[in-house]
């Protein structure tokens, strides 16, 4: 037998295993409900067993492993990306590539070998294994991983592919770092970054099972687009269970149909209006004047004003919730009506306590009444003043006032923030914030709100911020999302873009007003043709030439015109994406044609950065059609 040959029998080895498998968890089910001893556990047992089963059962069939190790003391591992027992008493056929083993296989250089002899890399087409690479680290062989030169240079289409076989050793360290820990990777395009954060997830999934099933994870991403675009990764490494949605959708509690000015917005999204709010909020807190007085049959219980005071006083300065603090009064008034009632002999049975809590709710309505976050916020919009003073200037009062209320995008984080003042939103165990430069400062308080007693992976590009808000520094980002002590990693390696694409983008880096460390290109495959004006159709139409996705990239107002034009040129092919360019963010197109760059730039304050963005969602190949606003020694 061939050496390729062997490595197919060990394919049909996995498929037999990944049967036992699926033949054991489906008898499990069966004698799983025979076998609890109540009604309770049958019914909780069942539900895991039967879930594993249709686990095994529904998981999209691949590859069974993509690597091996061969260790120097003669141990043998095959990596994939689900774990496959092997017969009863035998070690598993194939080992997760999220188990501590295969940290070597993704980190053993020659100069740290970690035991490892060889690492191969197979190559597959669709269920076949069509070949394998091996790399000899004792002998201090190096190879240039055709691999996953192939894995890189492949024509995208579809959604995003997971990237276990080929993640790279400053990849991995983030991937596998402590759930304890915080960390922010600063990533220039096409580093990886969503995928890291992506397999960070599946990773902790995997090593903290318990723990997060209970807290849950949580992945924000900017857009529905972007959701659509990575929704299948996780899939595929068989977590099904993470929650994946934007920020606006997490924090939207009504329905956004209302719009603000620029200034407006900058002003609601500003850090000071958390202390407005809190102003607002416990503005409506009042001191009591009236003593409380509550009939019990012949018998009349008495709060003195003083001491109803004291204790909503005492409430206050213990900082809790708002809600909470209003329970907290409210019992220790009830207390305190008990107590009276007890020196007279009354005793104090659960349907009297009933009685006198709704006996005493109006006088503590009156010094502590219930809010919802929408009263409290129109209250405040319609007239900021009382709440505002020493916090927002005249002018930045102003254009927040408004009368009526539809409320707008900017509004739903304010609301968040005051729910948040009266109740503790539901925490996540780990939090995963894609393109994290572009939040606002409230919008950080609002995550940091979900993670204060979990951890955050943030990852973004200090150089792609669009939003008018967005960070120019990961240190101030960091506090404001509750980990200032966060590590800040850079990756600078960039998977997707080639050099003279690369090349092109660092330039426009310098004018960003962003300190970051310029993309070194993995890739020196691709090219860039610079266009006139009138050859959009001929950039389009030779990009149709070549296999994979076409992204034509224009200014948002541009975008009827132009999809209009390359139809009267009967361009209508489904491989093309005429995308406005606030939308491709974290997307990749294996031909990029932006067109009118200057018009891209242009459009809003961030424009150079939105440009930055566009060019390099270039896999292979890009053409800018129209000038370019770089400085002298353009190509
Ligand atoms: N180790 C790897 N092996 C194979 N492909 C990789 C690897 N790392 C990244 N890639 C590929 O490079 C491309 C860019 O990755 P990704 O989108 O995660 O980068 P990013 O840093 O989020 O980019 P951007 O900020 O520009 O949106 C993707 O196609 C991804 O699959």
């Amino acid at each position: 037998m061939t050496e390729l040959e062997t490595e197919r029998a060990y394919v049909d080895e996995c498929r037999k295993g990944l049967q036992r498998m699926l033949d054991g968890a489906r008898h499990n089910v069966i004698v799983g409900e025979s076998v609890a001893g109540d009604r309770y556990s049958a019914e909780r047992l069942g539900r895991h067993l039967k879930s594993l089963a249709k686990e095994l059962g529904e998981a999209p069939e691949g590859p069974p492993f993509f690597g091996r190790l061969d260790l120097e003391d003669g141990h043998r591992h095959y990596l994939g990306r689900r774990h496959i027992s092997g017969e009863t008493g035998q070690p598993p056929v194939v080992i997760d590539w999220r188990a501590p083993v295969s940290t070597a296989f993704y980190r053993a250089h020659a100069g740290e070998r970690r035991g490892v002899a060889m690492r191969r890399r197979y190559g597959w087409s669709g269920l076949t294994l069509t070949g394998f690479e091996d790399e000899r680290l004792d002998d201090g062989e190096r190879v240039a991983s055709r691999i996953l030169a192939a894995e890189l240079e492949r024509p995208r289409v579809g959604p995003m592919r997971d990237i276990v076989a080929t993640i790279q050793p400053e990849q991995d360290e983030l991937v596998r770092a402590e759930l304890e820990e915080s960390i922010c990777v600063q990533g220039a395009p096409g580093t990886g970054k969503t995928a890291v954060g992506l397999h960070r997830a599946a990773y902790l999934l995997y090593a903290h099972r318990q723990r997060l099933e209970r807290h849950g994870v949580l992945i924000l991403g900017p857009n529905r687009a972007f959701l659509g675009y990575i929704g299948a990764v996780l899939p595929a490494l068989g977590e099904v269970d993470v929650e994946q949605t934007t920020v606006d959708e997490l924090l939207l509690r009504t329905s956004v149909k209302g719009e603000d000015s620029v200034e407006a917005a900058a002003v609601k999204h500003d850090e000071r209006m958390a202390a407005v709010l809190r102003r607002a909020l416990y503005g409506r807190i009042t001191k009591p004047v009236e003593p409380v007085a509550v009939r019990d049959g012949a018998f009349v219980w008495r709060v003195a004003e003083d001491e109803l005071r004291r204790i909503v006083d005492q409430a206050r300065r213990a900082a809790l919730p708002y809600r909470i603090g209003r329970e907290r009064v409210l019992s220790q008034t009830v207390a305190l009506v008990r107590r009276q009632a007890e020196l007279r002999g009354r005793a104090a049975d659960a349907p009297w306590l009933r009685r006198m809590t709704r006996a005493v709710t109006p006088a503590v309505e009156a010094a502590w009444p219930n809010v919802k976050p929408e009263e409290v916020l129109a209250g405040l919009l319609s007239d900021p003043a009382p709440h505002a003073e020493g916090l927002l200037s005249a002018r930045e009062q102003a254009a927040i006032t408004r009368r009526r209320h539809a409320w707008t995008a900017a509004d739903a984080v304010l609301l968040d923030e005051l729910a948040g003042l009266l109740d503790h939103p539901k925490g996540y165990g780990h939090v995963i914030v894609d393109e994290a430069q572009d939040l606002s400062p409230m919008q950080c308080r609002a995550i940091a709100r979900r993670s204060e007693y979990g951890s955050l992976t943030v990852l973004g590009d200090l150089a792609q911020g669009t939003t008018p808000w967005a960070a120019r520094d990961w240190a101030e980002q960091m506090k404001n999302l509750g980990k200032p002590d966060a590590r800040v990693i850079a990756l600078t390696t960039g998977f997707r873009v080639p050099a003279v694409v690369v090349e092109l983008a660092n330039r426009l880096l310098d004018q960003l007003g962003v300190n970051v460390p310029p993309t070194r290109s993995f890739r020196s495959d691709g090219r860039l043709k610079l266009r006139g004006s009138d050859e959009v159709e001929l950039a389009v139409r030779e990009a149709l030439e070549h296999e994979g996705s076409i992204g034509v990239i224009a200014a948002d107002a541009a975008l009827p015109a132009l999809a209009a034009r390359l139809a009267a040129h009967g361009i209508d092919d489904e491989r093309v994406s005429v995308m406005p360019a606030s939308l491709v963010k974290g997307l990749e197109y294996d031909h990029v044609v932006v067109v009118e760059p200057a018009a891209v730039v242009a459009a809003e304050p961030r424009g150079l950065n939105r440009l930055y963005v566009a060019l390099t969602r270039a896999v292979s190949r890009l053409d800018v059609i129209g000038a370019l606003p770089v400085p002298a020694g353009s190509p």
